[in-house]
């Protein structure tokens, strides 16, 4: 990943086209800096060059390919990106962590995003999800608190252990997740070898608007692979941005990485039968009951050309659905399709849309106008009101507009599945590695909220309960303490 520009030198401006003369480029000493254009102009674009960062999953990159539909989904979902086996949807995906800023070390223990864009006929669609099948809170009411906890102190402005785990051990319905971000999942051998989850059941409809429900999967057709804690840790500091340089490499060098795109797809009478809230973003589906359909390859064979403008300004945003999938009915993805639009217009303004890596296939056509830049084209004297007797943008028309299946959401057993999980899904390698990426965590923390910790971990599996006691109580450092 090295510079190789090879373009003849142009003529040095400033941004005004003003000619640069090689004495102003060559110092400013002895000059009259405010006259000093080649110095006033870069000096004062310097404190410009950053925009407001994420508030969640600041730091990550990103990278683009298609979507490639290996089984026709059209019976299920008249989503464009789903019909015509063979058909090809081009995609820009970021991958991200949860945690902390920008400049964080990649492999920096921590949940990790897995957000596709999916540029379709009929607008763009986002999958904005994560390497881990669930979510760690049931309610959005709570999303503010878990993004402070995973954050510095506000005082000392060090991160510190003891908010995420006072959080963790009182929130029971993050158990699940707990186990997932401890195991060695927590620490990937890199993005291309992370799987990745829509998490949310989604409400899908055909052309007839007869309505099912997915869950997408998204499965590294490499393996999923995952560094021990040490090797992760030892990475962070040699070489932090490990995971980057390896996607972008790999991709460089034609190796382009791919998942197979598989749905978990239920129908009405399922979801009514099932017993338990299949809408629960901190549940999985039983595989067994549920079983994976795969439908297509997600493949990335393009590094970004311009990581300011295709990455750090991409808005990926659950609340972008396309016809034919309708989003999904739970609480967390309601308060998802409020946040993350209001983030991203603080971020990059109301025309967030019109940049390039935001816009649509097709040119969209709409009564907006004018704003931020950038503002582009702003559809001239076509009409800017509606209704109008002037040919301005006309709706389409639909046979009904298909409505979301209205649910209950209640909290539900929260340790049954972290226990299934511990036992069956993870291997006997992840077992035996848990208790002690647990420690090196849990050991600087206050000893009343280790102790829920274990309690809480004694409840998921004796054993492992057990083993964490033991491995805090031969913790000798409590680094991370302020007194
Ligand atoms: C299933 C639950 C959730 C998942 C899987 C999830 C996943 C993600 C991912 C992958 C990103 C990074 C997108 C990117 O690469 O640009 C992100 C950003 C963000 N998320 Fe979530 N999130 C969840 C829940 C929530 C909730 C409940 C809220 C608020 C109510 C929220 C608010 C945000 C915000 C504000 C950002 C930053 C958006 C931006 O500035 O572009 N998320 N989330």
């Amino acid at each position: 990943m090295v510079s190789n520009f090879q373009g003849h030198p142009e003529l040095l401006s400033i941004s005004t086209g003003y000619p640069v003369d090689v004495e102003e480029a060559s110092s400013s000493l002895n000059h009259n800096l405010i006259r000093h254009q080649f110095f006033l102009e870069t000096t004062l674009h310097l404190s410009m060059e950053r925009i407001p960062e994420r508030v969640m999953h600041a730091p990550g990159t990103g990278a683009f390919g298609f979507f490639h539909l290996t089984h026709d989904l059209s019976h299920i979902c008249k989503a464009k990106l789903f019909s015509r086996v063979g058909k090809k949807t081009p995609v820009g995906v970021r991958f991200s962590h949860v945690a902390g800023f920008r400049g964080i070390s990649d492999t920096v223990r921590d949940g990790r995003g897995f957000a596709v864009k999916f540029y379709t006929e009929d607008g763009n669609f986002d999958m904005v999800g994560l390497n881990s099948p669930v979510f760690p809170i049931l309610d959005p009411l709570f999303f503010t608190s878990f993004v402070h906890v995973l954050h510095p102190n506000p005082k000392t402005g060090v991160m510190d252990q003891n908010p995420l785990w006072d959080f963790l051990t009182l929130r029971p319905e993050s158990a699940l997740f707990s186990i997932l971000l401890f195991s060695d999942r927590g620490t990937p051998a890199g993005y291309r070898h992370m799987p990745g989850f829509s998490i949310h059941t989604y409400q899908v409809v055909n052309e007839r608007g007869h309505p099912s429900f997915m869950r997408l999967h998204f499965l590294p057709d490499g393996g999923m692979k995952n560094l021990l804690n040490d090797e992760a840790t030892r990475l962070a500091g040699e070489d932090p941005n490990y995971y980057t340089r390896d996607l972008y490499n790999a991709i460089a060098e034609g190796d382009f990485p791919t998942w197979t795109v598989a749905a978990q797809i239920l129908s009405l009478e399922q979801v009514k039968k099932a017993h338990f809230d299949v809408f629960d973003v901190t549940k999985f589906l039983p595989l067994e009951k549920y079983p994976l359909h795969p439908i297509g390859q997600l493949v990335l064979n393009k590094n970004p050309e311009n990581a300011f403008a295709e990455v750090e300004q991409i808005a990926l945003n659950p609340g972008n659905l396309v016809p034919g999938i309708l989003g999904a009915p739970d609480k967390m993805f309601e308060g998802r399709m409020l946040s993350y639009k209001d983030a991203q217009a603080y971020r990059l303004n109301g025309n967030l849309n019109k940049i390039a890596v935001n816009s649509p296939l097709k040119r969209p056509f709409t009564y907006n106008r004018d704003g931020q830049p950038p503002v582009a084209d702003n559809e001239l004297d076509a009409p800017n009101y509606f209704p109008n007797s002037f040919h301005g943008p006309a709706p389409y028309v639909s046979k009904g507009t298909p409505k979301l299946i209205e649910i209950v959401q209640h909290e539900t057993d929260n340790v049954l599945q972290a226990r299934e999980f511990y036992g069956q899904e993870l291997t006997q390698l992840e077992r035996a590695t848990l208790p002690g990426n647990v420690v090196a965590s849990l050991r600087a923390v206050a000893p009343h909220i280790q102790e829920r910790a274990v309690k809480m971990f004694y409840l998921i599996d004796k054993e492992l309960g057990h083993r964490i006691e033991i491995g805090l109580k031969n913790a000798t450092s409590k680094c991370g303490l302020f007194h």
